[in-house]
């Protein structure tokens, strides 16, 4: 009998197609509570899950005494208890690698809108604000040639790291847990403590996951410590920094801008003060977000399913030591 899975994210058909022919398939619309309570026979005979987005924590694994693997479409992994997952020798699966370019391109259009002033330019334009020759105060700061500093040199970092310094000529600081020896080779990257990468980047750009470690990392005493002229770039996840604190200092000119992808709370709420900024460029969560990557983490995350449930993964395992437990 084929092993029982509950999809939380639909996939295109083809994929669809490859899931069925290995699995009884449950599929759902996201991984809400009420969801979770609806369907509650199909997760207590659920072996693998698939989707993204939704708390896979004790509570939920407690619904799913016979879960195996957990496969996300997504890099990140921070809505998953690994702790309970490894207690529970629960495989989890996640869609590394064939993101990171794109993410990378996400971070650098952010790097030139925000301080070319490309979006709050345009819907000038459009509002019929261009009647004369533009002046000093229409514009930006040049991005060439300027230090770009990232915090979490991880892939996605390494690929800005490419963008910025063979593209735009700008030197590489950055601050990681190591050192990253391709980045330093290839792009001359200059290893920094959090506080110099601050004092120096005049881009600042974050590409790091959430964890205990890096939550509000960046605070108001960390935004303190940057140029007034810099601009702070998000990519990671939104509580890495602490939004309140960002608002004030965009407000209050410590900073020059931010480029934004990511927030505390998502969907970002209307009545957010981000959104009343004119330095502020505020972006879906779209990191990831073209038609090829979308589909090739989708299709990864289908081939991560079988091959954690068939006993064959060989890469894009978040938890291996779980798999030498078996
Ligand atoms: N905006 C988006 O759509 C989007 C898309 C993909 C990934 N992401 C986020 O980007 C993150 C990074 O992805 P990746 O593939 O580059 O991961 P990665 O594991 O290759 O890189 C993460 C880097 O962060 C560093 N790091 C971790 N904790 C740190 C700390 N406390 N201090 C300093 N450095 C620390 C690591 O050393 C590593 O260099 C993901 O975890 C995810 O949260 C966002
Ligand atoms: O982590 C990721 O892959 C992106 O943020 C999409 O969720």
């Amino acid at each position: 009998m084929k092993p029982s899975v509950v999809l939380y994210k639909s996939l295109p058909e083809d994929l669809r197609v490859r899931l069925d022919a290995h699995f009884n398939v449950t599929e759902i619309n996201g991984l809400t509570p009420e969801n979770i309570a609806a369907h509650a026979e199909a997760f207590r005979q659920a072996e693998g899950i698939l989707g993204s987005g939704g708390k896979v924590d004790v509570e939920f694994l407690q619904q799913a005494p016979k879960l195996r693997a957990a496969s996300t479409i997504s890099v990140g992994y921070d809505t998953f208890d690994v702790a309970a997952l490894n207690d529970k020798g629960i495989v989890l699966m996640h869609t590394p690698t064939v993101l990171t370019e794109t993410v990378a391109d996400t971070m650098m259009a952010l790097v030139l809108s925000s301080a070319r002033r490309v979006v709050e330019l345009a819907e000038r334009v459009k509002a019929g604000e261009w009647q004369k020759n533009i002046g000093p105060d229409w514009f930006g700061i040049d991005v060439h040639h300027k230090k770009l500093g990232i915090l979490g040199m991880g892939r996605i970092g390494l690929a800005l790291a490419q963008r910025a310094h063979l593209g735009f000529s700008m030197p590489i600081l950055y601050n990681a847990r190591k050192h990253h020896q391709e980045a330093e080779d290839r792009f001359d990257a200059q290893y920094c403590d959090l506080d110099t990468l601050l004092a120096e980047s005049d881009f600042l750009c974050i590409s790091l996951p959430l964890t205990a470690e890096t939550h509000h990392l960046i605070g108001r005493e960390q935004l303190a410590k940057m140029k007034p002229s810099a601009i702070l770039i998000n990519a990671g996840r939104g509580p890495v920094v602490d939004e309140q604190a960002l608002v004030d200092a965009l407000k209050d000119g410590t900073i020059f801008a931010a480029g934004l992808d990511v927030f505390e709370q998502e969907p970002l709420p209307v009545n957010s003060e981000l959104l009343k900024l004119r330095n502020v460029v505020p972006l879906p969560h779209i990191g990831s977000a073209t038609h090829e990557t979308r589909y090739g983490m989708a299709r990864d995350a289908v081939d991560n399913l079988i091959a954690a449930l068939t006993g064959k993964v060989e890469k894009n395992c978040v938890n291996p030591q779980v798999l030498k437990q078996g």
